[in-house]
């Protein structure tokens, strides 16, 4: 029995690269495409924000001294390419997925409009949510927040390189140990930067519980789905 209805799964842009410089890995896209699929086969409904550090880094480089705006712009955009590839790669796994923009890119994508979200969600379709929240100056973190409370979800699963939160950076500090859960407040206070700020405090507030669990270990979306102990929980 899988422990959420409906759920709000932010996949890592930079995590599509697999071991490549830069761009999509097909191996890699496929494994996350059918991880999704085996939650939605459980009845849960699946919308999903995806990040753009895959792309977006690929071009960082000409970004330098590039006005912090565009350079968003740019991102945002990555993130539309990223989520096309991936419902395209749902529809070849069998799925049925819709794309949402937040940016108007008619002949694109359809544009976020929330009632159709939430009718497409009901009819079982995996929504993938592109363009982050439409605004420079936040992530595609605070975009699953803010999708995942208009939603309704009941979770945000952050799907990311490390494998939970820790006491501090892992790839910096090995000592470091890994919470089973914490609060929003103490991952605050003790600023801990799995999650950018504004994602964080507005999940805080709407009482939308995070579980942070890694990308790369195979089964974990189905054992967070099925409440199983897996990364960590972020609650009130
Ligand atoms: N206290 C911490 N616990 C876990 N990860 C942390 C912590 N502090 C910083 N990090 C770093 O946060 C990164 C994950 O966040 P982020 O850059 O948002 O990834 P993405 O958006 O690609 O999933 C990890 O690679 C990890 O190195
Ligand atoms: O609401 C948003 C979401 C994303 N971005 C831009 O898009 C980039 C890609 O998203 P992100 O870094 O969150 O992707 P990930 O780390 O998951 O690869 C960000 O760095 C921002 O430049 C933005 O400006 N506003």
């Amino acid at each position: 029995m899988p422990a959420y209805k409906r759920i709000l799964l932010k996949l890592s842009g930079e995590a599509l690269m697999g071991d490549d410089a830069y761009g999509i890995n097909r191996a890699t896209i496929v494994r996350m495409v059918q991880e999704v699929r085996e939650v939605t086969q459980m009845g849960v409904e699946v919308a999903v924000v995806i990040g753009g550090g895959n792309i977006f880094r690929g071009v960082a480089g000409g970004s330098v001294g590039m006005d912090r705006a565009t350079a968003d712009y740019m991102g945002m955009l990555a993130t539309v390419m990223n989520s096309l590839a991936l419902a395209d790669t749902m529809r070849q796994e069998g799925m049925t997925a819709r794309v949402m923009s937040a940016i108007a890119i008619e002949q694109v994508v359809e544009p976020y409009v929330r009632p159709k979200a939430l009718q497409y969600l009901e009819e079982g379709k995996v929504v993938v949510f592109a363009a982050g929240t439409g605004n420079p100056f936040f992530t595609t973190d605070t975009a699953a927040a803010l999708r995942g409370a208009e939603i309704g979800a009941e979770v945000v699963l952050k799907a990311t390189k490390v494998d939970g939160v820790y006491t501090a950076d892992p790839k910096k500090d090995p000592q470091a140990k890994r919470y089973a859960a914490i609060t929003f407040d103490e991952a605050i206070s003790r600023n801990l930067q799995v999650m950018d700020g504004a994602a964080f405090a507005l999940c805080r507030d709407q009482k939308l519980p995070i579980k942070v669990f890694s990308i790369f270990k195979p089964g974990a979306l189905k054992r967070v789905v099925q409440g199983e102990d897996e990364g960590t929980l972020v609650h009130v």
